[in-house]
């Protein structure tokens, strides 16, 4: 971080709507935006790379720029929303900047309880001298007021909080910050709702927003309803969504759990539960939820210039993720055949269509209703125009299966090698992911058994994705697709 230089050159304050006689001194107005964001910005610069879902890990910051202030209650606590452009230097002199959102609270005393992770420190200088700052999510009367302000469909500035037609929402419910592992951050309001904060930014409707709207009013129950929803102006772009309100499901259990429950129970349990029926099931929510899209966002079939197109950018993923994990160097001719054998006739004509783009057993929760899909993002690391092209919806079942094989391995890790538990642990994966493909075909998707050359293709494309997000985020993960990867490149 030594070559950090700042710039509040494109700062912009929004104003808010007064809220009331909270604030205290004559200095703590919406005029002093600009000197708390310069107080706040050495904390922030400390702070943020420790951040999961901070995405220059290891590489140096080279400038930090805030785009958009905006006070959202001025006082003690006070909340500040801040969009941060980082810049930070990439491979070959190369620069790379994302955006981020931070919700930060600062009290003259910490709220109580707050993890020592959650807070930036003490400000020094503008108009909280001393005071401290912190993230904001986990205090329950600022995140409260994010509420209030999506129940009421306010304004602020270059921010619009919008709700959906329909049953009103409370507005004067605390939030608790979600505990679950995570790529952004969360607020869980009673058992009611739960609001996921963006944190890395791009202009443009966020695909969460965009799909599940469109699901929620074609009616489907295969996702948490759409509530409200919050944006900022960008400007000359266009406006990015930033949070995304939606019913809680408060009785259901996560995929990934309730798989790893079974697993886990293979060592030795006399009488191990049958996953393959959810399986099966999910299977069927999947096809569901695809045949829902299909109807209510565009579709279009593959010409043999896509159909180039598909296996070029696997190609090229696959040369960058060899670039960023040697490990993949002696397999990279076999994954690059497979992507090849993708540009025969055959597919010429396959129908894409917008998909989930990540799906996995832990985006997957089994509710008294059955299978619900969440957090249609697609994968955090591509570019958001890219996440939002059509796709073979058969790429959100190869993701699926790799999920399967995920779970049986957990079963391995860090155990000495047990042959036997190794064939248990393989043949479990075996038989969910053949229950899922059966249960997607039985919901009225495509056959995965129809196009195994395309099935192979996605599912090598997904593990090379995997290897590099273990490699980034979870290094003692990564001989899980790495595993993967070896098994995909020996099967033609
Ligand atoms: N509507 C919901 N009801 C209950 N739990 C939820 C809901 N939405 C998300 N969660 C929980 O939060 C976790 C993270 O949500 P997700 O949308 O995947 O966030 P991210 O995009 O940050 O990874 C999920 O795995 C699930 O455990
Ligand atoms: O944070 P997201 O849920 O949007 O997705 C990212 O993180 C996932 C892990 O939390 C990651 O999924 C990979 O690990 C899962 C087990 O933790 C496994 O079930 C998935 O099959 C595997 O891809 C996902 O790839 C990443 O985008």
């Amino acid at each position: 971080m030594s070559e950090t230089s700042r710039s509040q050159a494109h700062l912009r304050q929004d104003a808010p709507r007064p809220l009331g006689a909270r604030d205290a001194g004559a200095r703590r107005t919406t005029a002093g935006v600009s000197e708390l964001v310069q107080a706040a910005l050495p904390l922030i610069i400390g702070w943020l790379p420790s951040q999961r879902w901070y995405a220059g890990k290891g590489r140096a910051i080279t400038r930090i720029t805030p785009v958009v202030g905006t006070p959202l209650q001025v006082g003690d606590p006070a909340l500040l929303h801040l969009l941060l452009q980082v810049e930070y230097a990439g491979d070959g002199g190369s620069s790379q900047r994302d955006i981020y959102q931070l919700l930060l609270g600062i009290r003259s005393q910490e709220p109580p309880g707050i993890g020592p992770g959650a807070v930036l420190g003490r400000l020094s200088g503008g108009p909280y001298d001393g005071a401290a700052l912190y993230d904001a999510v986990h205090d329950p009367e600022l995140t409260g007021r994010l509420l209030e302000h999506l129940a009421t469909g306010d304004r602020f500035g270059a921010l619009s909080f919008r709700r959906t037609p329909g049953p009103g929402l409370p507005g004067n419910l605390p939030g608790r910050a979600s505990t679950a592992e995570q790529s952004n951050s969360s607020v869980i309001y009673g058992t009611a709702f739960i609001l996921k904060l963006f944190r890395r930014i791009s202009p443009g409707t966020n695909p969460d927003l965009e799909l599940t709207l469109a699901l929620s009013r074609a009616g489907s129950t295969r996702i948490p309803r759409v509530a409200a929803w919050f944006e900022s102006r960008m400007e000359g772009a266009e406006p990015a969504t930033l949070g995304l309100l939606q019913r809680y499901l408060p009785d259901a259990e996560d995929g990934w759990e309730l798989a790893l429950d079974q697993v886990g129970r293979l060592k030795g349990d006399p009488s191990p539960g049958n996953f393959a029926i959810e399986a099966h099931r999910l299977g069927r929510a999947t096809a569901e939820v695809h045949r829902v899209l299909a109807r209510t966002m565009p579709v279009a079939r593959l010409d043999r210039t896509q159909t180039h197109q598909l296996a070029a950018a696997m190609t090229e993923r696959l040369d960058q993720a060899v670039a960023a994990v040697p490990g993949l160097t002696r397999y990279r001719s076999a994954l690059r055949a497979a992507f090849q054998a993708l540009t025969a006739d055959h597919l010429d004509g396959l129908p894409v269509q917008r998909i989930h783009g990540d799906l996995h057993l832990g985006q997957a929760m089994r509710t008294p209703h059955g299978w619900v899909l969440l957090d249609f993002e697609g994968e955090p690391a591509k570019p958001l125009a890219e996440r939002r092209l059509p796709q073979p919806a058969l790429r959100d079942v190869a993701a699926m299966l790799r999920s399967f094989d995920y779970a049986a391995a957990h079963l391995l890790a860090g155990t000495p090698s047990d042959p036997e538990l190794a064939h248990l642990a393989a043949s479990w994966a075996g038989r969910n992911r053949t229950a899922y493909c059966a249960g997607y075909a039985a919901g009225g998707g495509m056959e995965p058994s129809s196009a195994p050359e395309l099935m192979r293709a996605l599912e090598i494309d997904k593990a090379v994705y995997e290897v590099v997000y273990e490699a980034r985020h979870r290094p003692s993960w990564l001989p899980i697709p790495l595993a993967a990867i070896n098994r995909l490149a020996l099967t033609v």
